[in-house]
């Protein structure tokens, strides 16, 4: 009877939370590019001056990663992300194309359901606020379960900033009594348009099947091939530097590493040097049976761990400093269970012959749960990094931790906690996802061609129309006709 009451609560939370957004959203859709940079500019200030607050509530509700590296994702999803989307064209006309005379208008999605993982659980409440608004939509979250009291507190702060700033009430808003059938209903619900959906498999694969549009991410195991051309000692850390990131939350966090038979034994010195250490066979079979549950899915009791805690658990004794745990590994899949995606501080090791042993293992790596997300490699040789490239990825991650590299820390990539991927890893969407996959585009088009029968006059008086208003250039006129000569040869006239 308990259970009927929470769940009956939680649903009606769910429609009224859908119901209240979706009026709220219908004002925004009316703001100007003026006030909605006002209220995001609020909403970074407040994201800020929170980040180390939500930081630690995360840690300590989820008992996942690391206050200062979650005060930093906090950052990257307010002040790093504003300055990337603050010139992203989102509202009325964003394009106008003289020459084929077509005008592009933005227009708001609408309501967007997000999915919220308990990995990044405040980060990716405040990423995904920010950018909805910033496409004039309004945003319901799904909160994990356990991670509740942080992403419904991130929630909060973001509408109450939102709301402050000039947005309408209600714009963003949170399910505080979580169940899947409130999920469920907010996934279905005739309010809600778009889902973006980030978080385990099955939760992805259900936004994918509520009958609407959405955007979700599938899970990473993200292979690092260290080449022979490498400079060894920042490769390996950059690997630590991003394993160790959040004790590992992060999906675009590197899962195996790969090295050539040549650098072996120096790359082996070089993660001892830096906090690495090598598990034997049996440490390495216990530290895996404490991963994994019901086969290869990850135990949450080990996600976001440091070294010490993960072997301390395994009965393992390892040196004091000690970041990183590595295992080697002889083959993928389930007799190798370090083959799989661990997110936290262990890492599969394996050794090649050669590049083009390296190239199939991260293919079979991928295919063991990665395909479509990101591949680290660490090399000197540009040629060596776009051979990689032709892998079934979508990040191919050069000379850069995979974490920081994926999320747009330390690249050039979209800041972004929704990495897509692509099609071939069951994804909309292959982009680190931003503001301009949540907007639709509204086209006005001028007739440019003529369809009836007199064309040649016509276009003619298109070209002669184009000359007299100056506005194109000489190229393009002489684009136009070589148009008319081809058409006209077309139909024998000329
Ligand atoms: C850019 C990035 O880094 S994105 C990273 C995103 N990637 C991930 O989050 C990794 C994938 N996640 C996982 O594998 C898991 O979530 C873990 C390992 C992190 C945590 O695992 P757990 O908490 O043990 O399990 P899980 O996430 O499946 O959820 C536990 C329960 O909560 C439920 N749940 C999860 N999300 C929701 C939600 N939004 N609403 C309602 N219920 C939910 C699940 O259905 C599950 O229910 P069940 O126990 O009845 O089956």
């Amino acid at each position: 009877m308990e259970n009927f009451d929470y769940d009956l609560q939680s649903l009606q939370e769910a429609r009224n939370l859908a119901r209240q957004a979706k009026q709220a959203q219908a004002a925004l859709a009316k703001y100007n590019s003026e006030q909605i940079d006002r209220i995001i500019q609020n909403m970074v200030k407040v994201a800020e001056e929170n980040a180390v607050s939500l930081a630690k509530m995360a840690v300590e509700e989820t008992g996942f990663g690391k206050v200062e590296d979650k005060t930093m994702k906090n950052k990257l999803a307010s002040t790093e992300l504003y300055k990337f989307i603050k010139p992203m064209q989102t509202i009325g006309i964003i394009s106008e194309d003289p020459v084929n005379k077509v005008v592009e208008i933005a227009e708001p999605v609408g309501l967007l359901l997000g999915i919220v993982p308990s990995t990044n659980p405040t980060s990716t409440a405040i990423y995904k606020s920010i950018i909805a608004i910033k496409s004039r939509n309004g945003i319901v979250f799904s909160p994990h379960p356990s991670a509740l009291k942080c992403t419904l507190q991130a929630a909060k702060l973001m509408n109450e900033a939102a709301v402050a700033a000039g947005a309408p009430p209600n714009i963003i808003g949170c399910i505080s009594k979580p169940s899947m059938a409130a999920t469920n209903e907010l996934m279905k619900c005739d309010e809600v348009d778009m889902i973006i959906a980030t978080g385990g498999t099955a939760m992805v694969k259900s936004a994918y099947s509520a009958g609407k549009p959405a955007l979700g991410v599938g899970p990473g195991n993200v292979p690092a091939y260290i080449e022979r051309t490498a400079n060894i000692q920042k490769a390996v850390q950059n690997i630590i530097t991003s394993k160790t990131f959040d004790n590992g939350t992060i999906c675009a966090s590197e899962q195996a590493v790969i090295v050539e038979e040549c650098i072996r034994d120096q790359v082996v010195a070089e993660f001892k040097r830096q906090g690495g250490y090598f598990m034997s066979a049996a440490e390495t079979e216990k530290v895996a049976q404490k991963l994994f549950v019901r086969g290869h899915a990850m135990n949450a009791k080990f996600v976001g761990r440091s070294a010490a805690v993960i072997a301390e658990s395994a009965g393992i004794t390892i040196p004091a400093g000690t970041k990183v745990l590595l295992g080697e590994q002889q083959g993928v899949g389930p007799e190798y269970p370090l083959s799989y995606e661990k997110l936290t501080t262990v890492l599969a090791f394996y050794t090649v012959k050669d590049w083009e042993e390296a190239c199939e293992l991260c293919i079979k790596l991928l295919k063991n749960g990665g395909v479509g997300h990101s591949l680290a490699i660490h090399t000197e040789n540009p040629a060596m990094a776009m051979k990689f490239s032709e892998k079934p990825v979508f990040r191919i991650l050069v000379n850069t931790p995979s974490t920081h590299g994926g999320v747009g820390i330390s690249t050039g990539l979209a800041p972004a906690f929704t990495l897509g991927c692509g099609t071939w890893g069951g994804s909309a969407t292959s982009d680190n996802v931003t503001p301009l996959h949540l907007i639709n585009k509204k086209r006005v088009a001028y007739g440019i061609k003529d369809c009836t029968e007199n064309t040649t006059s016509t276009v003619a008086a298109c070209v002669a129309e184009k000359c007299a208003t100056g506005a194109v250039s000489e190229e393009q006129i002489m684009n136009v006709v070589n148009e008319v000569i081809a058409l006209l040869k077309k139909r024998g006239e000329h």
